[in-house]
């Protein structure tokens, strides 16, 4: 008699994985190595930037005061007591109807309250004796980058947790740190199961496929910020596939499997979890596809048995493992983001479970629209590719119209790291 499995509700399931969840590391990486890894500290100002007032312009710093009525009619001349360029120091002081000849970036003499470009005046110089005209007023801060108008000293840039993306790169830089703080990388393993498998470099034979999904979920990881461990394949034999994975547990975070966790003759992951004395938090879950996705736990540790069938397998992933191992960089929202969405066709088959459909969403004049990107079926692989969100169809008696609002997990979470 084939084992009579009772599905769990998504959200359910979610949550019972989340439950479990490994506290995140942090380590010390370059600078250099920092784009892409996640802050395991918030990123604070500790001074102001630009830490003084400085020339936003090519010009003459000068007092606002001295210019007040000068015009066409009227030219104002100043002398020219000193000249900076940007990392210089004027250490003069500026007096009445001075000037200073200062460049982009120099810090404003502190007798100094604007800037006027060069463009605005004329320059009359004699070997010992500079002089400049100008025919029109500047305003008090004219021309000027300020103390603390980018950031002020205290403030907090950037979240833990957030990917470090080049713009931050730059804040890291601004302030000093060499090395940055991130979360370490969660060490996820991989197997994927099945006597089938023929890996990548291999030529095809009957009856044989190639391994894809260990190298999709391998992508998967990475791109979820953990560091993937390839342990190859296991052909369907209990016991050698038992001994690999007992082994493996011990040099990984979160060991993940594809394939064999349906009740089929083969599917030895129910044995294997059993053998190993992992509890199994669920192995049926409401959704399609992926409703064989199991996860177990070994002495704190998750065990992921992704579905053998590639659509299932991806989906499964993006769903239960993917914020798991967000969490552990610390992220606050390590679910995907969710967007309303109008169907481009209709789904008129209906289905008890929550169908998650690979979907190509589009924006058309500021609405998202979404469609299939290929064959909806479990086995497929090839609507993966194309894919750049999940259409949620709740499960039920009804269809789904075109033109229906619906639900849509963006696979693309670049505006989301946080
Ligand atoms: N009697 C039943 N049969 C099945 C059920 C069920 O409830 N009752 N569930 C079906 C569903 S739903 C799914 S999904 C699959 C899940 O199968 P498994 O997770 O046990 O995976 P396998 O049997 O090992 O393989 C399924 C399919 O996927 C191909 N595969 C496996 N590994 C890979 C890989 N690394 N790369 C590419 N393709 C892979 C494999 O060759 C099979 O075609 O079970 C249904 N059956
Ligand atoms: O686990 Mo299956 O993917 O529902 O076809
Ligand atoms: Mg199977």
């Amino acid at each position: 008699m084939v084992e009579k499995r009772t599905p769990l509700a998504v959200a359910d399931a979610v949550q019972k994985v989340m439950e479990h969840k490994l506290e995140g590391q942090q380590e010390f990486v370059s600078i250099f190595d920092s784009c892409d890894r996640f802050l395991s500290e918030d990123l604070k100002a500790d001074h102001d930037v630009p830490r003084f007032d400085r020339s936003a312009y090519d010009g003459y710093a000068v007092k606002s005061e001295d210019l007040a009525d000068c015009s066409k009619e009227n030219p104002l001349r100043l002398k020219v007591i000193d000249e900076i360029g940007a990392g210089y120091v004027c250490n003069k002081s500026v007096g009445r109807f001075e000037a200073v000849r200062i460049m982009t970036g120099a810090m404003l003499p502190p007798d100094c309250d604007a800037v006027v470009m060069l463009e605005d005046v004329i320059e009359a110089s004699t070997l010992d004796d500079k002089h400049i005209t100008i025919s029109k007023p500047v305003l008090k801060g004219e021309n000027l980058s300020f103390k603390g108008e980018d950031v002020q000293a205290g403030a907090v840039l950037v979240k833990k947790g957030t990917k470090i993306n080049p713009g931050i790169v730059a804040l890291l830089a601004t302030f000093g740190y060499e090395q940055v703080p991130v979360a370490k990388k969660p060490i996820i393993g991989v197997f994927a199961t099945g006597s089938e498998l023929l890996e990548v470099h291999e030529e095809l034979e009957e009856g044989k496929i190639r391994n894809s999904n260990a190298y999709m979920v391998m992508a998967q990881i990475k791109q979820a910020g953990a560091e993937a461990v390839y342990f190859g394949k296991l052909a369907d034999v209990l016991d050698e596939s038992y001994q690999a994975m007992k082994k493996a547990m011990d040099t990984v975070d979160i060991l993940l499997t594809t394939g064999g966790v349906s009740v089929g003759d083969y599917d030895l992951l129910p044995d294997i979890y059993r053998k190993l004395g992992a509890e199994v938090l669920f192995n049926k879950i409401a959704m399609r596809p992926g409703s064989v996705t199991t996860v177990a736990v070994l002495d704190g540790k998750l065990l992921f048995g992704l579905s053998g069938n590639p659509s299932a397998c991806f989906v499964g992933f993006e769903l239960y493992a993917r914020p798991i191992i967000r969490t552990m960089l610390f992220s606050e929202k390590p679910h995907l983001t969710t967007a309303s969405a109008i169907l481009k066709e209709d789904f008129p088959t209906t289905n008890a479970f929550t169908r998650f459909i690979r979907s190509r969403a589009v924006l058309a004049d500021g609405v998202l629209y979404t469609g299939p990107s290929g064959t909806d079926k479990s086995s497929i692989v090839s609507s993966i590719a194309n894919a750049n969100a999940l259409t949620i169809l709740p499960g039920g008696i009804n269809g789904f119209k075109k033109g229906e609002q619906v639900q849509v997990i963006l696979l693309d979470d670049s505006a989301n790291t946080y």
